[in-house]
């Protein structure tokens, strides 16, 4: 028998999360420190629940004697509402994908912003952090945006196909950080925003198997940009293939996706896990076609 204290019980809400690679992650660096842990993908979709559910989820996983959840699309703001706490960044983000259950409490914390800036710090140290162009302004793209502020940035353009985002975004960012500039343009604007810019962030779909394809034309990038995406399935995008070839910096999104397990994982258990060891163990994963 294991209570709470000596092992970990984790689930990740969300819809259509059976395929994620977060709970192998957790699990293998958890065998890994000799710690029992079990993370189940916690489907709303398979289980015909909508996100508002959420609440109700977290209460009965309380009762059941869980320790933790990464929360994810739909309910990574829906699941506000019913937390006791919510850690600064978490709040100023209007995000949560970790819930830790602490003495029957419920407290909210944000890795998809750290693990993308950890992954930015010690992916491209020291890049020049001026000016910065992010594509896609979405889900992915405001723990990004958040995160590319939070590291330094001063000048963030954002562009995305849906205007109406991206302005509000923009506009919500800039009334977050007021010493920097946070701008919307349009598409049309992005050979004029690249020129002037360091680094180039995709947040957008575009690229994935099930949308391939290049998010941008390959002529406006040159060896000066460094360039970070957050597809990672593929790993190796069109925009990470043409990258590399120009001989720009790059960042893969499997980069973010191995840094918000990492946060969580630390933040989950109170042990260091090893970035290393969860990025290989991702690899190995992608590459064995899960
Ligand atoms: N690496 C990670 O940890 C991680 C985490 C979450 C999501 N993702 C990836 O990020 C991508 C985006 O996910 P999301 O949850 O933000 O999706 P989303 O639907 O919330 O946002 C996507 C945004 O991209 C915009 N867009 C689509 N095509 C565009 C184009 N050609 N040009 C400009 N804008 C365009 C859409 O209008 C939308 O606002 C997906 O590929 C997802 O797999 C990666
Ligand atoms: O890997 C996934 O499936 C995730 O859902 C991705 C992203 O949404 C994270 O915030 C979650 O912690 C995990």
């Amino acid at each position: 028998m294991s209570t709470l204290a000596e092992s970990y019980l984790v689930g990740l809400i969300g819809d259509g999360v059976t395929p994620s690679l977060t709970p192998p992650m957790h699990e293998a660096e958890a065998d890994a420190h000799g710690i029992r842990y079990l993370y189940r993908p916690i489907d709303l979709a398979a289980i015909g629940r909508p996100g508002s559910d959420v609440g109700t989820l977290l209460s009965s996983a309380r009762e059941l004697g869980f320790n933790a959840f990464n929360i994810t699309h739909p309910c990574k703001q829906l699941v506000l509402m019913h937390l006791d706490s919510v850690s600064v960044d978490a709040e100023r983000l209007g995000a949560v994908n970790t819930v830790l259950i602490r003495d029957g409490r419920f407290h909210g914390e944000n890795t998809d912003f750290s693990g993308f800036a950890h992954a930015l710090r010690t992916g491209l140290p020291g890049v020049a952090l001026d000016r910065v162009v992010q594509l896609g302004a979405g889900g992915a793209g405001a723990a990004v945006a958040y995160a590319l502020l939070a590291s330094g940035v001063r000048h963030l353009t954002l562009i995305d196909l849906d205007a109406e985002r991206t302005r509000e975004r923009a506009a919500a960012l800039a009334a977050l950080f007021p010493d920097r500039a946070v701008v919307a343009a349009s598409p049309d604007d992005i050979g004029h925003e690249l020129a002037a810019a360091d680094g180039l962030v995709h947040a957008t779909p575009v690229g994935m198997h099930q949308h391939p394809g290049m998010p941008v034309d390959a002529r406006l990038l040159s060896p000066r940009h460094w360039v970070a995406d957050v597809v990672y399935r593929p790993v190796e995008t069109e925009l990470v293939r043409a990258a590399v070839a120009l001989g720009c910096r790059v960042l893969d999104g499997g980069h973010m996706a191995v840094g918000q397990a990492v946060d969580a994982f630390r933040l989950i258990t109170g042990v260091e896990p090893d970035a290393g060891r969860m990025r290989h163990h991702f690899l190995d994963l992608l590459a064995k076609g899960l």
